[in-house]
């Protein structure tokens, strides 16, 4: 589904990632854990395709289709969805009409009449009751005045409601009381499926206990330093960073 393939980038003349290569295949879930600056962001930024990013090598393909190439509308009507770490706001447009707007784009991309206005809000009404949305946060201006675990929420129903192939949730955990944690949690599990995949930025195992990831991977100034199974969540948060950069040097003065 996803293949990135020695993906280099900068901003502003600073180099970023330095080199990352990920697979992603359909039915699974990635987690990607790393210290701050690390390039976790950059890296979902890239993928989505906002412009202040440069891509200096490397390639991306998505389905098949070289995503580097596509806009980011091309790349959320393909299937790939980015849930922001902090998610905007934007005031005059209500989320309802937003949720409509994109889902009418998305069936059009894919060759599909837009729902009736009926089919649309019972589709609505399921899809709030997987995130346990307050019905009234969905009349409202999209995330405008909503408390930080509520956009947290939202980004989870835009996502149930536009079924995306691929979604990307960046550091989705933060700012999340333990309740709004675990409705976020189940809202992507009930989502999973055998035909779509999640890349998950953390910096807590504590999300990895709620959905649990197939691979861990570890980003460290711009580089996948280390990949493993969900049981290296737990080793890092035991350990810390330093473990890893400590074993890799090791490593490196072995080899010599
Ligand atoms: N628009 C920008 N202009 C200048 N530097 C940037 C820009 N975006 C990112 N950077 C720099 O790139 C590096 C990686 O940032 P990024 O936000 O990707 O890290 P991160 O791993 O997501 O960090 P955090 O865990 O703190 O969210 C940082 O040094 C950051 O300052």
């Amino acid at each position: 589904m996803l293949n990135i393939n020695n993906l280099q980038t900068s901003v502003e003349g600073k180099e970023i990632l330095k080199g990352i290569s990920l697979q992603v295949n359909a039915g699974e879930i990635h987690a990607i854990m790393g210290p701050n600056g690390s390039g976790k962001s950059t890296l979902a930024s890239v993928l989505a395709g906002k412009e202040s990013y440069e891509v200096t090598g490397g390639e991306v393909s998505f389905d098949g289709k070289d995503l580097l190439d596509m806009s980011p509308e091309d790349r959320a009507r393909e299937g790939l969805f980015l849930a922001f770490q902090y998610p905007v706001e934007i005031p005059g447009v209500s989320n309802i009409n937003f949720l409509k707007t994109a889902l009418t784009e998305i069936r059009a991309y894919k060759g599909l009449p837009p729902l009736s206005s009926k089919d649309f809000l019972k589709l609505l009404k399921d899809k709030q009751e997987v995130v346990e949305l307050k019905a009234s946060l969905v009349n409202r201006s999209l995330n405008e005045g909503f408390s930080g675990g509520e956009k947290k929420r939202n980004e989870i129903l835009q996502l149930a409601m536009l079924e995306p192939k691929l979604a990307i949730l960046d550091e989705t955990d933060s700012g999340l009381d333990i309740d709004a944690l675990r409705v976020v949690a189940s809202g992507v599990n009930k989502l999973r499926s055998e035909n779509n995949a999640f890349l998950i930025i953390t910096h807590y195992q504590r999300l990895l206990d709620y959905i649990v990831p197939d691979f861990v991977h570890i980003l460290y100034d711009g580089r996948i330093i280390k990949s493993g199974t969900k049981e290296l969540a737990l080793e890092l948060e035991e350990k810390g960073y330093d473990w890893v950069k400590d074993e890799l040097s090791a490593a490196a003065s072995h080899s010599l």
